[in-house]
């Protein structure tokens, strides 16, 4: 049986601010600078799930893409679309809301979800247009 990708892409609104438990007020300036101020801050993220497998013989499908909106649905949006990451997600009072963090975040919600989670391959975030991180459960 082939193997492919399948991707599919969603956008969610979220607000934050960087900033460390385990740093000072002024270290925390020093490493965030502007996006440690007090007020926060918001993006639109794009996100781009991937899971990879073989393409079943039947239906021709590696997962139904009804499925993966379901599980994205439930591991992504619900938990952070519209949210102050920092305030509203539990997962973020002891990890800092980086792009790199908001990743794995997302990796580990989806796996939690999917039925077969050894499908999900790839989770790439667009913080903005320039800042994309790609996480692949290493
Ligand atoms: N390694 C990381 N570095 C930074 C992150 C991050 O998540 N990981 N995040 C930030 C800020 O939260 C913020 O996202 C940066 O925003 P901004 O400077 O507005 O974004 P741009 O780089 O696109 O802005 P330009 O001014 O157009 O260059 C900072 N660092
Ligand atoms: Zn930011």
């Amino acid at each position: 049986m082939p193997l492919a990708n399948i991707t599919r892409v969603e956008k969610f609104s979220s607000c934050h601010r960087l900033h460390s438990n385990n740093l000072s007020n002024e270290e925390n300036l020093k490493i965030f600078g502007k996006c440690n101020n007090k007020n926060g801050h918001g993006h639109n993220y794009k996100v781009e799930v991937t899971v990879k497998g073989l393409i079943d013989e039947k239906t021709g499908m590696v997962m139904n893409v009804a499925d993966l909106k379901k599980y994205i649905d439930i591991a992504v949006m619900e938990p952070l679309d519209h949210k102050n990451l920092d305030l509203d997600v539990p997962y973020f009072k002891n990890h800092v809301s980086t792009t790199e963090n908001v990743a794995i975040f997302i990796w580990q919600s989806l796996k939690d979800v999917m039925h077969n989670p050894n499908l999900l391959y790839k989770v790439k975030l667009f913080e903005t247009d320039k800042n994309i991180v790609v996480y692949k459960g290493e």
